[in-house]
């Protein structure tokens, strides 16, 4: 029994096997938190599509169980002023396997810290997966945007967004510029007496998970390349320590040898028996070769900030982040959600686009194995675009467009259908 969330009768929880397969009953219970801001917006329409799409595919022999749970705003309504991610929230993502949810508001300085990040923390979501693609008839600033096809693999647990910081004059910081003078010889914090301090772990496991995770993505979908991305020159032991820890566990755990000396270095895809190259770029030089040559990238693997900037230029690249979708796993649990946030100043419009919410849905049936329904999606959203009946955001830059609400872009898919 819960506090404040209903079990649907009519549903079924998945369930997660040895090897981490999932039992997915006919009529699967979906928790889904409804999100801040815009996503009051397009959390429903999302559902609707997806409702859609389930019942086109499997005239009724299929259905989701939709039951919400609280988080951000809604939960304090509900829980308590103070009670922004209810621990019955965590317990039910963590019970019921497979989730989505819409953009949380986390305020900037002071206030909450990210319930978003609090979440992936809690679950151990350590993949942030966002694949980019282009959609034909999408107004991108690109010449030719169809190039951009990238899969990232963002750090979901570590580095800066590890939140261990102290404000600027406090008597931690004060206590730790102290610590490190005298114990550590550290002389470079140029103003001590108003330096705000943070600390980044980035640790072998950490991205030994994450950077295994992406080669076996590029052997399972016959990738060409896996980039890992950093800024090692600069932060050695952190982002460094990410590439080096990257390159080795390339060849110890899946054969790659050096490639023309190194530190480049190659594996045969053991289904395919092409060549995967595992290659690096440095962060800032990795963001001026997405726009001139994104052909040469494939699957991105990242630590976490680094994630979360290319997550959003490469989403502009490709039209922006009205169609970003993305997912948040762990081995076993999986969390679903657009890469943008909660534009607050389009809430309670009926405005901005759902795509990114939907495609993440899409994600999360072909997560299921419900790839009927999730095909469904892909060719409605490609025939939609196509139709140019679209929303504020891409309508603004199209020649033609008919430019229709966020719950009339929902309807126009469904048409699609
Ligand atoms: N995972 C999550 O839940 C995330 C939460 N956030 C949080 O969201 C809040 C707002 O963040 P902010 O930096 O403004 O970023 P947002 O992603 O919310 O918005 C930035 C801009 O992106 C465009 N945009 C966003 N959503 C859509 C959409 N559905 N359709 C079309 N365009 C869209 C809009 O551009 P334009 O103005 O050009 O129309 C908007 O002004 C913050 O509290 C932040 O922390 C941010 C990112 C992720
Ligand atoms: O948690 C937040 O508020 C922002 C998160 C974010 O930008 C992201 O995950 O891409
Ligand atoms: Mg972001």
């Amino acid at each position: 029994m819960y506090q404040h969330i209903t079990v649907p009768p009519a549903g079924q929880k998945i369930t997660v096997n040895a090897d981490f397969s999932l039992n997915v009953p006919a009529t699967p219970i979906i928790p889904y938190i409804e999100g801040d801001g815009t996503g009051a917006d397009i959390t429903p329409v999302m559902k609707k599509v997806v409702d859609a799409a389930v019942h086109k595919a499997y005239g009724g022999e299929r259905n989701i169980a939709w039951m919400e749970i609280f988080a951000g705003e809604k939960a304090t309504k509900r829980y308590g002023a103070d009670v922004w991610l209810p621990a019955e929230a965590l317990d039910v993502l963590k019970e019921y396997v497979v989730s989505i949810k819409g953009p949380l508001t986390t305020p900037v300085g002071g206030g909450i810290r990210s319930l978003n990040v609090a979440l992936r923390q809690e679950l151990d979501l350590y993949v942030c997966l966002r694949p980019v693609r282009y959609f034909t008839g999408v107004p991108s600033p690109l010449k030719q945007p169809e190039k951009t096809d990238m899969v990232i693999f963002r750090e979901n647990s570590e580095d800066i967004y590890a939140g261990i910081e102290w404000e600027a004059g406090s008597e931690g910081a004060q206590k730790l510029i102290a610590f490190l003078k005298a114990e550590l010889g550290v002389s470079k914090v140029r103003f001590p007496a108003t330096s705000a301090l943070g600390l980044k772990p980035v640790s072998i496991e950490g991205t030994e998970r994450l950077v295994r995770k992406a080669i076996q993505y590029a052997i399972d979908h016959d990738k060409p390349s896996v980039t890992l991305v950093h800024k090692g020159n600069i932060m050695k032991y952190t982002e460094g320590g990410f590439r080096d820890w990257g390159y080795a566990l390339a060849q110890k755990e899946f054969g790659a040898e050096l490639f023309d000396g190194g530190p480049w270095c190659k594996l045969k895809n053991p289904k395919t028996g092409r060549d995967i190259m595992i290659k690096d770029s440095i962060a800032d030089a990795f963001l001026q070769q997405i726009l001139l040559r994104p052909a040469e990238y494939s699957v991105i693997a990242t630590l976490n900030l680094n994630g979360d900037y290319i997550s959003d230029a490469l989403a502009a690249q490709v039209g922006g982040i009205g169609i970003a979708p993305g997912a948040n796993m762990s081995d076993s649990v999986a969390m679903f959600e657009a890469t943008h946030g909660t534009a607050p100043k389009y809430a309670g419009k009926d405005y901005v686009n759902p795509g990114s919410l939907i495609l993440s849905a899409e994600m999360m049936l072909r997560h299921m194995g419900w790839s009927e329904a999730a095909d469904l999606i892909i060719a409605a959203m490609g025939k939609a675009i196509v139709s140019k009946k679209v929303t504020y955001d891409f309508a603004r830059l199209m020649e033609g467009a008919t430019q229709v609400s966020c719950s009339g872009f929902g309807e126009v898919l469904i048409e699609q259908m």
